[in-house]
């Protein structure tokens, strides 16, 4: 229980009604979670306004309301409480409710289009291997040590995330390494957060469905930077442009990674292969088992976030040369001689990068299978965009369905072949079943091809009309391959 005016600590209010001293149970933006004594926050959303559940969630005996309208009629011993940014109110109130576990904790927050997962999970990995307490909220898992808690989005509700390193510092984690979404960003669930320090891995194309236009989605990113204290660091891609659109205004101390430009962190790509990178870093050669040069930048990332926290060169190369990388990134499996890569490339950045990377070291004459799709329910506009990609740069593209969600399968394989010229359409073939479009590129396979299954990578589900069946991409090339080779 916490005293109601305590846990408005730094909200700005517009004004109040009742008493501010009453005892709250806990903080609830769902109002079918209220339970007798909550604070219920009234949230504006993409799909209903959550001051139209005010009335809900005080039949089921919430005592406060935190809303920045008040509604009529005005219960009594009921206590409201107007506030200028709801979605704010809610991040700063968990915050407070949960005793400002961040004050307590180093949390560095990673943004950008795509490398999110894979450098905090990088971090986690390496700072658990120095022997730290350390959590961990990702796309794949949230973590508390070794201790994994299932993750239903890439960045928790607000109350969630405070919760979650609420439990980190009591469990003695001094690190938490967190992605901060950009749909996060822009719906506050960060807010109350004291950040030690924030990454910016790259921006290109992807969720312009939620954001608009592509600056909107450059904003949202930069929110993170511009409201970053002053004793925290600011860590940026130099090799993005973006990067330094990041680093404008933003108060913390400026660093830089690339590969390309002059950066604080720097790195070289040496050679790299199926096998592995190999990296230059201040004159010193190393060697990464990730594959990759995307994966150099996210190594460089993890080096500075790593370094900007406290941490010894040397001793942070030696331990992240022998780290593997995220689930369902550049995941290899090679049964009879074929070569199957299941990555959550789901962005056309992503799969280009993952497409350029394999080419770079195929020999030429395997043949390159690229099994794609485009989730539905999500930004339309990379449909096309994705298709062309595969088919540019695979010997042949087979389109499926990734999760169609409430769309139907054909309207967005569709949408994929629009991007197709008629010329090119003869390098692709159309199977809306995923396993059945999985199964066909094992059979034009000859030994030695590769498989490219994209945009699914860690998911065990596919997600139709509302319901998740199970499907993992890995388990089912793994199954298929090894009946091929029985037979
Ligand atoms: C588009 C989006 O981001 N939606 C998120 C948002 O929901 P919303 O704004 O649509 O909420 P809403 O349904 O309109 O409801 C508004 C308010 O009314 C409340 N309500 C609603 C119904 C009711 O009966 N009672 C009630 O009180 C809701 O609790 C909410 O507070 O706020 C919810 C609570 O935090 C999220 O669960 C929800 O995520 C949905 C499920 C989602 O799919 N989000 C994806 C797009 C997402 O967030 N992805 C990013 C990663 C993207 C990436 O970088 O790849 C992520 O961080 O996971
Ligand atoms: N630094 C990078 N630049 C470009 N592409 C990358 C980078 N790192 C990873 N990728 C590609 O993007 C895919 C997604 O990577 P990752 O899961 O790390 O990104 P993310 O930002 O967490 O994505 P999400 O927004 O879905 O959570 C990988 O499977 C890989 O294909
Ligand atoms: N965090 C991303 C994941 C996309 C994964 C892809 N498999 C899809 O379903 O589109 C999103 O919600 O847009
Ligand atoms: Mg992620």
């Amino acid at each position: 229980m916490k005293v109601l005016k305590d846990i408005l600590y730094k909200v700005s209010l517009t004004s109040t009604i009742g008493d501010m001293e009453r005892e709250v149970s806990g903080i609830v933006f769902d109002s079918r979670k209220v339970e007798a004594g909550s604070a219920f926050v009234a949230v504006a959303g993409t799909q209903v306004d959550g001051h139209e559940f005010i009335g809900t969630a005080l039949e089921k005996g919430a005592s406060v309301i935190i809303c920045e309208k008040l509604p009529e009629p005005i219960a009594a011993d009921v206590t409201y409480v107007q506030v200028v940014n709801s979605a704010k109110a809610l991040g700063i109130a968990a915050a407070n409710f949960f005793d400002n576990p961040s004050e307590k904790i180093k949390v560095v927050a990673v943004t950008g289009t795509n490398g999110k997962t894979t450098t905090v999970t990088l971090l986690h990995q390496l700072f658990v291997s120095m022997g730290y307490g350390t959590g961990l909220l990702s796309t794949v898992e949230n973590k508390i040590n070794e201790e994994i808690i299932p993750a239903t989005h890439t960045t928790p509700d607000a109350v969630s995330v405070q919760a979650l390193l609420r439990k980190m510092v009591d469990k003695g984690c001094s690190h938490c390494f967190m992605e901060a979404s950009s749909h996060a960003i822009v719906q506050e669930r960060i807010a109350g957060l004291k950040l030690a320090g924030a990454v910016f891995t790259n921006i290109t194309h992807d969720h312009l469905d939620y954001h608009g236009t592509f600056d909107e989605y450059i904003k949202a990113k930069k929110k993170l930077f511009d409201e970053l204290p002053k004793d925290a660091f600011a860590l940026v891609n130099g090799d993005d442009k973006r990067g330094a659109v990041m680093l404008q205004n933003c108060k913390a101390s400026h660093q830089t990674f690339a590969l390309k430009t002059a950066a604080d962190f720097k790195g070289k790509i040496i050679s790299n292969t199926l096998e592995g990178l190999e990296l230059e870093i201040n004159n010193k050669m190393i060697w990464f088992r990730m594959i990759g040069a995307f994966n150099a930048y996210n190594l460089l990332g993890v080096l500075g976030a790593a370094m900007l926290l406290g941490e010894e060169e040397d001793e942070v190369l030696r331990m992240l040369s022998g780290i593997r990388g995220a689930k369902g990134r550049f995941d290899r499996i090679a049964i009879g001689g074929i070569i199957a890569i299941v990555d959550y490339a789901h962005t056309p950045d992503a799969l280009d990068n993952v497409l350029k990377t394999i080419n770079g070291v195929r020999n030429g004459n395997e043949q390159l299978i690229t099994v794609v799709g485009c989730g539905g329910n999500r930004d339309k506009t990379k449909r096309p965009v994705m298709a062309k990609i595969a088919v540019n740069e695979s010997t042949k593209a087979i389109f499926t369905s990734d999760n169609p969600r409430f769309e139907e399968p054909m309207d967005i394989l569709r949408d994929m072949q629009a991007g197709i010229g008629p010329s090119e359409m003869r390098k692709t073939l159309t199977i809306e079943d995923r396993r059945e479009a999985i199964k066909t590129a094992v059979m034009l396979c000859r030994r030695g091809d590769i498989i490219l299954i994209a945009g699914k990578g860690h998911e065990d589900y596919q997600e139709i009309k509302g319901v998740k069946h199970h499907f993992d991409d890995a388990e089912v090339v793994t199954e298929i391959l090894e009946q091929m080779t029985e037979n």
